[in-house]
């Protein structure tokens, strides 16, 4: 199957600090695919690079087969690469269907006639989205009155609105309850596959990783140094030493000093 997204060989370095170096990756439609790495790892970098808010030195990104390197993020989102914070985005006056009636607008290109037009538009577009992410019964409320786990359910819907072929979810489940952050992956993952959009997130709870990824990518001091399903990952001793163990052992020179 074609790739959808298909990174090769990405670098980017800050005065000297070479933050992702060298990454090449693909991720096919309806695949969830975590990156994993412990802090500074270059996830961040590698997320900011792919939605065009950081251009990077070298390297090529092409989506559905077209370079989107160069492209501003404006473009990148309307190419169909969607992407959702740590921190959620909503606006907390506004109900929870007004929210996602706000993004369909965007998304149709209709945001300057938003003012008193918001109200009937996209509605029926709106419920079904809300319906998708279990939300119907709290469309009425306003955003500023939901839980921490509703508010990251109307974000991802809010992403959905802009039919993403590709969704980068920046620690999706921070701040969550663990019953929760199951929950949200688990809902996520179902529709990303119903729908064949490609999952690339970013995540520190481990159960969640390795519960909901198809596969695994392992990133460490900006390269990445494993791939593989949860389980080929989870048994992989370089990984355990990198990111499940003392990050210091997976270093070389750290190694020697660790062990004597
Ligand atoms: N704007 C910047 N200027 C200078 N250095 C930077 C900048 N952004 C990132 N870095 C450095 O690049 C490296 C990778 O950082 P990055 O934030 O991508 O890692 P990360 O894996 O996302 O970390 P975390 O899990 O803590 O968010 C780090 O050494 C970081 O200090």
């Amino acid at each position: 199957m074609t790739a959808l997204l298909e990174v090769k060989g990405l670098v980017k370095s800050y005065a000297g600090v070479h933050a992702v170096r060298d990454v090449s990756f693909a991720v096919r439609p309806g695949e969830i695919l975590a990156l994993i790495g412990p802090n500074g790892a270059g996830k961040s970098t590698c997320f900011n690079m792919l939605n065009g808010q950081i251009r990077p030195d070298v390297g090529s990104i092409k989506l559905a087969g077209e370079e989107i390197v160069g492209l501003p993020p404006r473009t990148v989102w309307r190419r169909g690469v969607g992407r959702t914070f740590q921190i959620t985005a909503t606006f907390s006056s506004m109900t929870v269907r007004e929210n996602i009636q706000v993004a369909l607008l965007s998304f149709h290109r209709r945001l300057w006639s938003m003012v008193g037009y918001a109200g009937a538009s996209h509605r029926d577009e709106a419920n079904e989205l809300l319906a998708l992410v279990g939300m119907q019964e709290q469309a009425e409320r306003p955003c500023g009155e939901l839980a921490y786990g509703d508010l990251k359910r109307l974000e991802l819907a809010v992403a959905l609105a802009n039919q993403p072929r590709l969704l980068l979810m920046d620690e999706p489940t921070a701040g969550m309850a663990p019953k929760e952050r199951v929950e949200l992956m688990r809902l996520t993952a179902g529709i990303a596959r119903d729908k064949d959009i490609g999952v690339l997130f970013t995540e520190h709870d481990m159960d969640v990783v390795f519960e909901h990824a198809d596969e695994v990518m392992v990133l460490n001091r900006g390269q990445l140094v494993a791939r593989g399903t949860p389980q080929q990952v989870r048994n992989d001793p370089h990984v355990q030493a990198i990111y499940l163990g003392d990050g210091l052992l997976y270093d070389p020179k750290h190694r020697k000093e660790a062990v004597q």
